[in-house]
């Protein structure tokens, strides 16, 4: 039967094998959730890239939108920041039918870190059913890789790969790897009241003002987008479902 465990951040990386698994990379907060938002709201693919720099360069190599955030504001000299509210109907730019290079202050460097992986894919509550079908249809062992936050654990990406155990647990070993044990319990008390229990979290602090706030409670929407699973195809990432 194959298993489920989860990496805490991706400092602790160089501990588990990425090859032969299923590689799931999870930024709740807020890259993961926002690049499910734009893949599935028409971005046609996204360039991650873990230094500001190189997204720049993509930008103009490709002639694609840009978007980057570090400590939790948009970067200077970019087109759109973390937030997924970029890519929703009505926002400032039209993103729909483009590509977007992103780069953030965790999440894309958690992704860059993964590409080992047999498949890497992107997970967030957002599609979380649609990692679930895809995990199930691997058959292999799944890796989550929480992006935390500079390398430390962060809460709302654990809670993400609780979440994701509970809904293989009848096909996967969730119950081997103290992690997953622990992100199990961290969902069970969460899930009640998801948004009441990560307003304790560190992010909450540090982004605490009215467009975080917005993008908390959109971030936590569970299975919004079923169909959006962002995987890694060659040099970017694109929505399974299109293919
Ligand atoms: O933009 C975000 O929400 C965070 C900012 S911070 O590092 O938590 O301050 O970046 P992300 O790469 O999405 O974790
Ligand atoms: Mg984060």
């Amino acid at each position: 039967m194959p298993s489920v465990d989860i990496c805490f951040s991706p400092e602790l990386l160089p501990l588990y094998q990425l090859e032969g698994r299923v590689a799931v990379i999870v930024d709740i907060l807020r890259a993961t959730s926002s690049i499910v938002t734009a893949l599935a709201n028409g971005v046609t693919h996204v360039f991650a890239t873990a230094e500001l720099d190189e997204c720049t360069a993509l930008g103009r190599q490709h002639g694609c939108l840009t978007a980057a955030e570090r400590n939790g504001v948009q970067a200077e000299g970019f087109d759109l920041g973390n937030s997924p509210f970029g890519y929703l109907p009505g926002s400032a730019l039209e993103t729909r039918g483009r590509a977007v290079a992103i780069s953030t202050t965790n999440g894309t460097q958690a992704l860059r870190r993964s590409l080992g992986a047999d498949a890497v894919v992107i997970g967030a509550f957002l599609n979380l059913q649609a990692v679930a079908d895809f995990a199930r249809r691997q058959q292999k062992d799944v890796l989550v890789v929480c992006a935390g936050w500079k390398g430390q654990f962060c809460l709302e990406d654990t809670v993400f790969g609780g979440a994701l155990a509970e809904r293989l647990a009848d096909a996967f070993d969730v119950r081997s790897s103290d992690a997953t044990l622990a992100a199990l319990h961290l969902w069970q008390q969460a899930k009640p009241d998801l948004e009441g229990y990560l307003l304790q979290s560190a992010h909450v602090r540090r982004l605490n003002h009215l467009e975080a706030h917005q993008d908390f409670a959109f971030c936590l929407r569970l299975d919004e987008y079923p169909a959006t699973l962002p995987i890694w195809r060659e040099d970017r990432l694109v929505n399974l479902a299109d293919r």
